[in-house]
């Protein structure tokens, strides 16, 4: 289904809901790094942000180097962001709380 892109006050709105997120990509997507206390932890998180990922039909680019994760999100079918992205980051700061941190 395709989304329909926020306005800004939209997104204003949206980014106070979440933990820690910024806007990145001339304000199209949102970004966040996630720290872990190690490697087993990080990959935790991102197999439970897969399946979220996978539940919403709204997939992260993401990058992992041991126990830090960066993460972005955007909408690449709209063309900028959506509710879909700050669903998947309010998924992927619960993922993240029930785990160690560095
Ligand atoms: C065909 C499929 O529904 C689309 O390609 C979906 C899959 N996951 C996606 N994920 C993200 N982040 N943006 C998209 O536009 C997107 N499109």
């Amino acid at each position: 289904m395709k989304q329909e892109k926020l306005d800004e006050a939209a997104i204003t709105e949206a980014l106070a809901t979440v933990d820690g997120w910024s806007r990145s990509n001339d304000g199209i997507a949102i970004e966040k790094t996630f720290r872990f206390k190690s490697f087993r932890e990080a990959f935790g998180f991102m197999t439970e942000g897969a399946l979220a990922a996978e539940k919403f039909n709204h997939h992260p680019e993401w990058f992992n180097v041991y126990n830090r994760v960066d993460v972005r999100l955007t909408n690449h079918d709209a063309g900028g962001l959506t509710a879909l992205d700050f669903k998947l980051a309010a998924a992927m700061d619960g993922a993240a709380a029930l785990r160690t941190k560095s």
